[in-house]
């Protein structure tokens, strides 16, 4: 099981200074999508120059002209781009293709998306590398998680990677390494606590524990 760490609320200093906070902890640095539509692709660029260790993923949320923005993101130094499994079938394996071309790999994210299992089943055949079940903010603030999403992935998901996102803090960790996805992503958990660091080491150890 991987830790990604996702960066929603900051700009690229306080990137910089969030990734040095917790960088032994942490498998991948998200640049999430709100930190692109301010700051672009520079935002990738600039933290994958300045921690080359670790894997950097460019949450572009890609709906269309997938190519093209995997080529983009890919030449700013992503190591791993998003693309929502509401998006066309063409657009997920143009993005797929592309991704391959670069030596990249794509995670979709199925924020949204009504027919969980059967969707997740589809973009399995084409060849994605991660398939994420994510609760966004509008949906945390009424109480959701992705707790009952993960399972049915699981249950259907033969090739890729699965991964969870939305709203993990410390106290609900405990029952998504139970899960065993493959990757946990946190946002808030670990950038919205006094103590980044302690809080990311002790997500780390919880994690290898349930390995
Ligand atoms: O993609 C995102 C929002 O669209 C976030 O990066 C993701 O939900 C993780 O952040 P948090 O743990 O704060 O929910």
């Amino acid at each position: 099981m991987e830790l990604q760490l996702a960066l929603d609320l900051v700009n690229i200093p306080e990137a910089k200074q969030l990734v040095k906070e917790v960088e032994e902890y942490v498998d991948i640095v998200e640049i999430g999508t709100p930190v692109i539509i301010n700051e672009g692709l520079r935002a990738v660029k600039e933290i994958k120059q300045e921690f080359p260790h670790l894997k950097v993923l460019a949450d572009l949320k890609i709906m269309d002209a997938a190519a093209y923005e995997v080529m983009k993101a890919s030449e700013a130094g992503a190591d791993i781009i998003t693309i929502l499994g509401v998006a066309e079938d063409l657009s997920i394996k143009g993005a797929v293709e592309e991704a391959k071309k670069q030596g990249k790999k794509i995670l979709v994210d199925m924020i949204g998306v009504k027919n969980l299992e059967e969707r997740a089943k589809e973009v399995d055949g084409f060849g994605v590398d991660y398939i994420c079940v994510h609760t966004g903010y509008d949906l945390q603030a009424v109480g959701k998680n992705s707790l009952e999403d993960l399972a049915t992935i699981k249950r259907v998901v033969k090739n890729a990677k699965t991964a969870i996102a939305g709203g993990i803090k410390l106290n609900t960790l405990p029952e998504v390494i139970k899960a065993k996805p493959d990757l946990i992503i946190v946002g808030g958990g670990i950038t919205g606590q006094e103590d980044k660091r302690a809080v990311a080491a002790e997500m780390k150890k919880m994690i290898q524990q349930g390995e």
